[in-house]
């Protein structure tokens, strides 16, 4: 393949990050919480300490160019030029030293390198082969980074992270979860955040650079608009999550045509999930609610019951009989759930 044919850095305005207004942060996760966190590897796993530079326009298509590469869009490959906003992405997870962290798509390694200067334990999971091995040999002095060439969606990222986390060295002191810091492709942000979010057990942060208006919809989707739906409910079910910050597109090689933003998703441990006798049979009265998304609950849940007994049920959640789906909060579906499965 010939070298790609790679606008001057002039064309790019200077990277900027635009900040949304400060809000009320939420209380940091207590590791010594009721539940009994699992143990992590040791940081004796950790070995090297050189610092790396960051990297910049010239670094990212210097090693792209070292491979004659070309960003490939069906992968989503739209490197992150600004290093600044890669220690955001570490910052947002506050990466410490001996933190194990999983990287979904390292592409150039350039979040790679800001975790593993940090003093992350990183497993990073790449489809495409050449940017595996390019992030492998560009790594390949230190043993802080594991590199699986797969592809996140079809790979059992449960039974990666059990394999990887025994095989690594445990110790009493080292009781910190697992977290996840990655700048994925926008096409498989659903994906990640319906395999991850439940995951309380190994992560308890999912930080994730998504395209603004997923991450807008994810976190904010107010009730009573189209952009409410069930991944909100499932969102909120199994997290906390935070839009941190827009990071507008000219930050990107190649530039996407829509801006990104910071996500932080604080993972619930399962003892405070939403009490539900059942979490497959919760969602799939959920997605039954939105399939008539117009549709009245007495109408789009009637193969659950009869239009009567959910009316009484929504009495007793405190709404009105004629309720839609999109004006019920977490909380009114868990109660309404709880209600229904008892007639
Ligand atoms: C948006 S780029 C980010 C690259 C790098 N992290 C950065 O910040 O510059 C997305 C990366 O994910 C990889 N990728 C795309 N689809 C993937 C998948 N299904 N599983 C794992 N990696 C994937 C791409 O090859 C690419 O390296």
């Amino acid at each position: 393949m010939s070298s790609p044919n790679l606008p001057p850095i002039s064309l790019y305005s200077t990277p900027t990050i635009i900040r949304p207004k400060p809000k009320p942060s939420l209380p940091a996760r207590n590791s010594s919480s009721s539940c009994a966190p699992r143990q992590r590897p040791q940081t004796s796993c950790t070995a090297t300490t050189n610092r790396r530079n960051p990297d910049d326009y010239h670094t990212t298509l210097k090693a792209l160019n070292s491979k004659n590469r070309f960003p490939k869009k069906s992968l989503g490959q739209h490197y992150m030029l600004n290093s600044a906003i890669n220690e955001e992405l570490a910052t947002a997870a506050n990466i410490e030293e001996g933190d194990v962290v999983l990287e979904i798509g390292p592409g150039t390694g350039s979040l790679t390198n800001v975790l593993i200067n940090a003093g992350a334990i990183v497993i990073a999971i790449e489809k495409d082969p050449y940017m595996a091995a390019l992030v492998k040999e560009r790594f390949a002095s230190t043993n802080q980074l594991k590199v699986l060439q797969e592809d996140f969606v079809k790979c059992h990222i449960r039974s990666h992270m059990y394999s990887l986390l025994e095989s690594m060295c445990l110790s009493e002191a080292n009781t910190r979860y697992a977290k996840v810091v990655a700048n994925i492709p926008f096409n498989i942000s659903t994906d990640v955040v319906k395999q991850l979010l439940p995951m309380g057990d190994i992560f308890s942060e999912v930080v994730l650079l998504l395209q603004d208006e997923t991450a807008l919809r994810l976190v904010e989707a107010p009730l009573r608009t189209p952009e409410y739906r069930p991944i909100n409910v499932f969102v909120s079910f199994y997290s906390d999550p935070e839009y941190k910050l827009k990071v507008p597109r000219s930050n990107f090689f190649p530039q996407p045509n829509v801006d990104a933003a910071v996500v932080t998703f604080k993972l619930k441990q399962a003892a405070h999930y939403p009490p539900v006798s059942s979490t497959q049979a919760f969602f799939s009265m959920v997605n039954s609610a939105f399939n008539g998304k117009r549709k009245m609950l007495r109408r789009s849940l009637q193969h659950i019951c009869t239009p009567l007994e959910i009316e009484k049920a929504l009495g007793n959640v405190g709404l009105p009989a004629t309720s839609r789906p999109g004006e019920l909060t977490l909380n009114d579906f868990v109660k309404l759930h709880n209600l229904i499965m008892k007639v």
